[in-house]
């Protein structure tokens, strides 16, 4: 079990402070993250590098609360951005432009603009198209845009089907092998400035040989570019270390730098990472309240107040997350149980087959719900967004307070007619 999240006195303990007390206080479903272990993780990123020059993009969309940003900007993070709301976010948490790197499919005119305008570090561009907007943004704006061009070095990351990102198939990025053709191009435009290489091949990534095996295409596009007199002075490598959920085995972080490190053999080069799970994952966990209990001769229920529209991974991935009792006992109804919430979807389940010991009024824990928890979450079925808790020690800040009805439905509007 993560350490920061520990039985002590028979009852789960984020740090210092207990799951119970904060569920008492501020209501469930409740996210709770432990600042020290978004603190570590990125350190373990950050000094896995040595000497190596480089810069460790969070992946804001895992986890985008500006106490979670700001707390990685006070160590000095970079930050991968995939929308100007994500930028808007960064800079109101203190982070620093010039370590913001854009990802991103779809960056409208508006977005790209903004982010010239505070001076981004680096657009990692998915398509021609896109390469024509910036260079005609910028131009207007009399600026130079630094970019690397996403590639797509087809190789298979070995995870689930909707989060592989680095095949043929997928929408992202273009094919390595026509790069150095849209590397021209870049290099020919009057208000675009090539400097790097960008790839991500998916997420939650359990094996280090997917990661070689897409830098050694990233090298070889490298040396071509090269031979065209293109010097490239950083590579970004992107994100997707898995973590451990249940019985998966991911690396260890300075494992997998110290394997990057050595392939790219070179002291000198840049390299830019851009994880998200593997910081914010383990650093969370969701807490819920057992409604009721529903015991059927084919299946047993336990109706909880946390759904798929607080916690989507299970429905849409059919991921496992552990599901443990805050307060373990013993003298209620031990079963297999299936964890589904209050929304209307046959598909609403958090967990199926948990064999757990519950009363009604249980407090559970879904674990490793820091990462794609609350930043995927939604008001489907009018359900007010979870609050947000982050613990330091034995203190605990409300770092987003449950969403009112009054938030909720507060724009929408009557027609007067
Ligand atoms: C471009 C890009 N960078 C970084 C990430 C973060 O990935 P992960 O959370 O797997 O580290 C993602 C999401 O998969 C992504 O699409
Ligand atoms: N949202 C996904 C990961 C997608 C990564 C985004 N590129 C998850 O919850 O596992």
């Amino acid at each position: 079990m993560n350490p920061v999240f520990q039985l002590k006195n028979q009852s789960l303990y984020a740090e210092d402070v207990s799951l119970a007390s904060l569920a008492k206080e501020y209501g469930t479903p409740l996210y709770v993250y432990s600042r020290s272990e978004f603190e570590n993780r990125w350190q373990a990123f950050d000094q896995a590098f040595g000497n190596q020059p480089h810069l460790v993009c969070y992946a804001v969309k895992t986890n985008s609360n500006i106490a979670v940003l700001n707390v990685l900007a006070k160590l000095g993070a970079g930050f991968d951005i995939v929308s100007q709301g994500e930028l808007e976010r960064v800079l109101r948490a203190g982070g620093d432009p010039k370590k913001v790197v854009f990802s991103g499919v779809a960056k409208q005119s508006g977005e790209i603009r903004r982010a010239l305008q505070v001076g981004i570090r680096c657009f990692n561009i998915e398509s021609h198209a896109e390469l024509d907007r910036i260079q005609a943004v910028a131009q207007q704006m009399d600026k130079v845009a630094d970019i690397s061009i996403r590639v797509n070095p087809d190789v298979d990351a070995k995870t689930h089907p909707y989060i592989s990102t680095g095949l043929k198939d997928n929408k992202f990025g273009v094919d390595i092998n026509t790069a150095p053709e849209l590397y021209r191009k870049a290099n020919s435009y009057s208000h675009i400035n090539p400097i790097g290489i960008d790839c991500h091949i998916g997420s939650q990534l359990t094996e280090i040989t997917p990661f070689v095996d897409a830098l050694e295409r990233v090298l070889t596009l490298k040396d071509r570019l090269a031979e065209d007199g293109l010097n490239i002075h950083h590579l970004d490598l992107g994100g997707g270390l898995g973590i451990q959920y249940t019985d998966e085995t991911p690396p260890a972080i300075a494992d997998y730098i110290q394997a990057l490190i050595t392939k790219l053999d070179d002291p000198s080069i840049e390299v830019i990472i851009e994880p998200g799970r593997a910081i914010a994952g383990n650093a969370g966990v969701l807490l819920t309240e057992v409604e009721y209990l529903k015991p059927t001769e084919h299946k047993n229920f336990a109706i909880i107040d946390a759904a798929m529209n607080d916690l989507i991974r299970p429905a849409l991935y059919q991921a496992y997350q552990d599901i443990v009792a805050v307060t373990p006992r013993e003298d209620g109804i031990e079963a297999e149980w299936d964890l589904v919430g209050p929304v209307c979807e046959t598909g609403d389940f958090l967990g199926k087959n948990r064999k757990l010991n519950l009363k009604d009024g249980d407090i559970l824990a879904v674990k490793s719900a820091g990462a794609y928890g609350f930043t995927m979450s939604s008001n489907y079925n009018t359900r007010p967004r979870a609050a947000e808790v982050m613990v330091k020690g034995d203190k605990a800040y409300l770092i987003r307070p449950r969403e009112t009805y009054d938030e909720l439905m507060g724009t929408e509007q009557l027609i007067e007619d």
